[in-house]
């Protein structure tokens, strides 16, 4: 599959069909402090309804520099396909969860090249890599989902050394620039397909559609592949 588009943050089994019409590759459920936050019981819903589809996304779980063993336990009581590692977890704690992994990366305000590269090129250095190192924005006192944008230059020359996920303030009107500039292996999208703090099926669909395009006129499509998926 050229291009993968997660849709992050979904509350209710009603988030999660609106995210499944879209035919979304990834869908994410936070389990770290955020308004988005669901608990185990209202996840448990979500995975009901996502896997009870025709075409199910890969179910993606987001924690924030939580213990091992409660993102084990979780990972493994929601069968999650993948968890994303959102806070300062180092390359150490992707090897002792041993599961497949996004780790977030969030870039500070006129971090340079080489810095940024210094930050991410020792997640490649062990047994277990991530499957891809997903770009998100700093902010001093939130922690991810705030819609603020990435360098998409920076970001550019990254995705040109390692498999990068771009997020970060992404919308329906500007996924397509960003993919063209950054040429990403997909892109992750929170707060841009809300209205009123809640998802909206129109944002999420329009998403997802200016995402495909875009992803279909790069000449030479970025792939990634994610248990058999391409
Ligand atoms: O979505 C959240 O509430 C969240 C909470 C804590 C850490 C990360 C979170 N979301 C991730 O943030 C990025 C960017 O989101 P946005 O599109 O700018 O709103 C994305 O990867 C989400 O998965």
């Amino acid at each position: 599959m050229p291009g993968l588009v997660k849709l992050c943050g979904m509350r209710t089994p009603e988030d999660a069909r609106a995210a499944i019409e879209t035919g979304a590759d990834l869908i994410g459920l936070v389990f770290a402090p955020s308004r988005r936050r669901v608990s185990l019981e209202e996840a448990r819903a979500i995975c009901r309804t996502v896997r009870e589809s025709r075409n199910p996304p890969r179910i993606v779980g987001l924690f924030v520099d939580a213990p091992v063993d409660e993102i084990a336990m979780i990972a493994s009581a929601l069968e999650l396909d993948l968890v994303q590692l959102h806070g300062n977890e180092p390359p150490e704690v992707l090897a002792r969860l041993g599961w497949p992994a996004l780790k977030a990366i969030r870039l500070r305000p006129g971090e340079s090249l080489e810095a940024a590269c210094d930050r991410i090129a020792p997640y490649f250095s062990r047994e277990r890599n991530p499957l891809a190192i997903l770009l998100d924005a700093y902010h001093p006192s939130l922690l991810g989902g705030t819609g603020q944008i990435v360098d998409w230059t920076l970001a550019a020359e990254l995705a040109a050394r390692f498999p990068i996920i771009l997020a970060g303030g992404l919308r329906p009107e500007t996924v397509a620039e960003a993919i063209a500039l950054v040429r990403p292996l997909g892109v992750d999208v929170s707060s841009g397909i809300e209205r009123d703090g809640h998802k909206d099926p129109q944002l999420m669909q329009a998403f997802v559609a200016a995402a495909r395009r875009a992803f279909l006129t790069l000449d030479r499509p970025a792939e990634i592949r994610i248990g058999g998926m391409r």
